[in-house]
């Protein structure tokens, strides 16, 4: 069997908290939804979004209210759709360039990532955040900007998460054998999905969210102990 090449990286409970997201962005987002789409609305981007998000809804007649109110509805479910995702990353702009929020990248995986990036690893991530919004998480970290470390990003555009087609997608895209891609993450549905793709795994099981046990992918509490190489 050849031996990894690539890491690709789940962000919320893998590379960052996961309350950080919860408690943090997903309010942001939820706040300023209402005033952003009313200053906004004309921007094709915005419409996009606003667009995607009634015909997820089956309701392509829904003013633009009702359609703030239902996308305010999927934050509070935690709704991967992606007409939201791409709403919350152009709000979330605004406060990662205002300062008002900073990137939160747990300090072993900033770690972590720096030192696979040396040894001449690829690096990707996979998120349901939108593609600018994982720019903007790792664009601006206490450590400052990461995102030269990493070799591209791809998000529900390419495919839903727990799909294992999404991964072999990813590693037709990245131009590797999906058994030299190594995908981490703390969703054992995302996991699952990914060993069907036939790429290597590994569970990250910070203590944040309850893992159920007994599903079969080598777990990390952290990126320290974690080395791509070996699994
Ligand atoms: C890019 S940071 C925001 C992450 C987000 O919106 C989300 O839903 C988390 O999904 P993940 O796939 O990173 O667990
Ligand atoms: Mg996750």
């Amino acid at each position: 069997m050849s031996g990894v090449r690539a890491v690709l990286t789940d962000i919320e409970g893998t590379t960052s908290s996961i309350s950080f997201v919860k408690d943090v962005l997903f309010p942001f987002a939820k706040r300023n939804l209402e005033a952003f789409v009313t200053a906004h609305a004309h921007e094709p981007r915005v419409r996009e979004c606003l667009d995607g998000a009634r015909a997820l809804a089956g309701n392509p007649g829904l003013s633009d209210a009702d359609t703030v109110a239902l996308l305010r509805q999927w934050i509070d479910e935690d709704k991967k759709a992606t007409p939201l995702k791409s709403i919350q990353g152009l709000i979330w702009e605004q406060a990662y360039t205002s300062g008002e929020v900073q990137g939160h990248v747990y300090p072993d995986a900033v770690d972590g990532l720096r030192a696979w990036h040396a040894r001449g690893l690829r690096l990707y991530v996979y998120s349901s955040g939108s593609i600018p919004a994982q720019k903007l998480i790792f664009g601006h970290t206490a450590w400052g900007d990461l995102t030269p470390l990493f070799s591209g990003y791809f998000d529900t555009t390419t495919g839903p998460k727990v799909e294992s087609p999404s991964y072999a997608k990813i590693a037709q895209a990245i131009g590797l054998p999906p058994e030299q891609v190594l995908f981490l993450s703390d969703s054992v549905a995302e996991l699952h999905a990914a060993r069907s793709a036939g790429m290597r795994t590994a569970c990250l099981d910070r203590g944040e969210a309850v893992i159920p046990a007994g599903h079969g992918h080598p777990t990390f509490h952290g990126f320290a102990t974690l080395d791509p190489s070996a699994l």
